[in-house]
C-alpha cells in the first residue's frame, strides 16, 4: 500500500544542514497497522509528513496505492491526499465549528453535495461513537472525544491510509487504550492501512502488526512485531522492548547469584500457545536440574500471549547443557545471562 524508496530529507538550519532522514526504505502492506518508533529527534514526524508530502523529500520516492506522490502536480497531489487521512497529537480542530461541521469540513472542500455530506457525517459520528456530541463545540469535549472527532474527520473522504502522528501522546492511559481500540476496530472493519508514529512501545504492543525502529535518521530494524519483540537486533530496539517487558534483574541479586557455583541464569521467552505450557514441570521431569524462579511475567502482543521467565538452573555442566538443549528444542527463545562479579 505504501512504498518508501531511498527517502532522504535534509533541512537547512543556521547551524548547517540537518539530515533528518537518510536513505529510508520501507514497504507497508495493505491492511497492516505499522508502528514507526523512535526517540525524540529520530526523524519520525519528518517521515510521516513525507508520506503525504506535507514535507517535500530531498530525494527518493513515495508510492501510495500505486501512485507515485513524488511525481504528481500540485492539483493531482491534492486529489491523491484524499486517499490519505491524518490525525495529530494536538487534534487541530476548528474551534468555531461544531463536531459535525468539523467532520464535514474535508467533504465541503472536496465539493461533495450537502445531502451526501449530512449522511456521511452521521455514519462517521456513529463509527467513532459521538452521535450525542454532534452539535457540541471542541471546547466542550474531552481529549479522547476530540481525537475521535479527528479520526472521523480524517476518514471523511474514505481514505485507504490513515497516518497517526503521536495520536495518543496527549491522552491519559485509559483514554489512550480506548482510542487504540477504536483504531483497531476501524482497521478491521474498513481494511484501512494505518501508520502509527510513536515514541511509546506500549502503543506498538497494543495494536501494531509491524514495527520499524528509526534512530538517527535511519531505519535500524523492521518486521512483524512478534519478531522484533522476541529477537530485537539493535540496542535501541532492545531498549524499547524493555520499556514494556522489563526483564533486568536487580544488580544486587545478580552479584549474589554470581557467587553460586554450578548454576546459570537463563531467560526464556515464549509466544502464543507456548505461554500456557507447563515448561518448568516438563524441564524438571526431563532434565536433572533444579530451578529457582527469579522473574516471570505474562502479557499480550495485540491478542497473542507473550511471556518471559528468568530462572537460575542448578546442576552439573552436563545437566545444564542438557537443560538448555531441552528448552531450545521446545521452540522457546533461550538466552543465558552473563554474570560478572
Ligand atoms: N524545519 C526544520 N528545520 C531544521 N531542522 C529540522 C526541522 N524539522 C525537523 N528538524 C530536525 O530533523 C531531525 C528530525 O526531527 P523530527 O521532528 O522528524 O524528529 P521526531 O523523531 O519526530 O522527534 P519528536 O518525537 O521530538 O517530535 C531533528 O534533528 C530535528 O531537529
Amino acid at each position: 500500500m505504501i512504498q518508501i524508496k531511498q527517502l532522504v530529507k535534509k533541512y537547512s538550519s543556521p547551524q548547517g544542514q540537518v539530515m533528518a532522514l537518510d536513505d529510508v526504505s520501507l514497504n507497508i502492506l495493505p491492511g497492516t497497522i505499522y508502528g514507526i518508533i523512535g526517540l525524540s529527534g529520530a526523524g519520525k514526524s519528518t517521515l510521516v509528513r513525507c508520506l503525504n508530502l506535507l514535507e517535500k523529500p530531498s530525494s527518493g520516492q513515495i508510492i501510495v496505492a500505486g501512485q507515485e506522490l513524488t511525481a504528481l502536480s500540485s492539483k493531482e497531489l491534492r486529489k491523491a491526499r484524499q486517499n490519505i487521512g491524518m490525525i495529530f497529537q494536538h487534534f487541530y480542530l476548528l474551534q468555531s465549528r461544531t463536531v459535525s461541521e468539523n467532520i464535514a469540513f474535508p467533504l465541503e472542500i472536496a465539493g461533495v453535495p450537502k445531502t451526501e455530506i449530512s449522511m456521511r457525517v452521521k455514519e462517521l459520528l456513529n463509527l467513532v461513537g459521538l452521535e450525542e456530541k454532534a452539535t457540541a463545540y471542541p471546547g466542550q469535549l474531552s481529549g479522547g472525544q476530540k481525537q475521535r472527532v479527528g479520526i472521523a474527520r480524517a476518514l471523511a473522504t474514505k481514505p485507504q491510509v490513515l497516518l497517526c502522528d503521536e495520536a495518543t501522546s496527549a491522552l491519559d492511559p485509559q483514554t489512550t487504550l480506548s482510542i487504540l481500540n477504536l483504531l483497531r476496530d476501524i482497521n478491521q472493519k474498513l481494511g484501512l492501512t494505518i501508520v502509527m508514529i510513536t515514541h511509546e512501545m506500549k502503543v506498538v504492543k497494543e495494536i501494531c502488526t509491524h514495527v520499524a525502529v528509526i534512530h538517527a535518521a535511519h531505519i535500524v530494524e523492521n518486521g512483524p512485531v512478534e519478531s522484533v519483540f522476541i529477537k530485537p537486533q539493535s540496542d535501541i530496539a532492545r531498549q524499547f522492548v524493555s520499556t514494556v517487558f522489563p526483564n533486568d534483574l536487580p544488580a544486587d541479586l545478580l552479584k549474589e547469584l554470581a557467587t553460586h557455583r554450578d548454576s546459570e541464569i537463563v531467560r526464556i521467552q515464549f509466544l502464543g500457545t507456548r505461554a500456557s505450557d507447563p515448561i518448568i514441570t516438563d524441564l524438571l521431569r526431563t532434565c536433572e536440574v533444579r530451578a529457582n524462579i527469579l522473574y516471570g511475567s505474562i502479557d499480550h502482543l495485540r491478542s497473542t500471549l507473550f511471556g518471559t521467565l528468568t530462572l537460575e538452573l542448578q546442576g552439573s555442566p552436563e545437566q545444564l547443557k542438557e537443560a538448555q538443549h531441552y528448552l531450545t528444542s521446545r521452540d522457546l527463545k533461550v538466552e543465558v545471562i552473563k554474570r560478572e562479579l
